[in-house]
């Protein structure tokens, strides 16, 4: 199973969600930026190594969300999320297509790879407890 740490990373009351490019395995849907994480390395050295490489962006990982696993045609991944603190830098697109700052409550109306959708939703769920 491949692990992918995706991050969920907050702004001014905002969440960074990225378009993957049509070059890419699940084209133009949206995820959370993040990556696979490689052998030896930690979750939030991933993370943090993964944002600097995709989006030119310091963060800090600061949660961890509950794992979904998600088998698509020919891989299942453990998609592992963490809510990031904003440290530093301007987005730089290096792979994606697109990306947005949204508010929280407009998460669910994005074409979201299928394995982010309960990400979503956990995510959503947490924001309403806490608030
Ligand atoms: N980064 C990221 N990947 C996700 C998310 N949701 C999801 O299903 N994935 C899947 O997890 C896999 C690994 O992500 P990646 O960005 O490192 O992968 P990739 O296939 O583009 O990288 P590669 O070309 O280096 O193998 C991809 O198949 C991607 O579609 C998500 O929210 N963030």
């Amino acid at each position: 199973m491949i692990k992918v740490i995706c991050a969920i990373l907050e702004k001014q009351g905002h969440v960074l969600i990225a378009q993957r490019s049509k070059h890419m395995p699940e084209p133009l849907q949206w995820e959370f930026p993040g990556g696979k994480l490689e052998p030896n390395e930690q979750e939030q050295e991933c993370l943090i190594r993964e944002m600097q490489e995709e989006l030119a962006l310091a963060i800090l990982p600061v949660t961890r969300l509950e794992p979904v696993v998600y088998t698509y045609p020919t891989k299942t991944i453990l998609l592992i999320p963490y809510i990031c603190r904003y440290v530093g830098g301007n987005v730089k697109l290096a792979e994606h297509q697109e990306y947005a700052w949204v508010l929280p409550q407009d998460l669910p109306s994005y074409d979201w790879c299928p394995a982010d959708v309960p990400v979503v939703a956990q995510y959503l769920q947490l924001k309403q407890t806490a608030s």
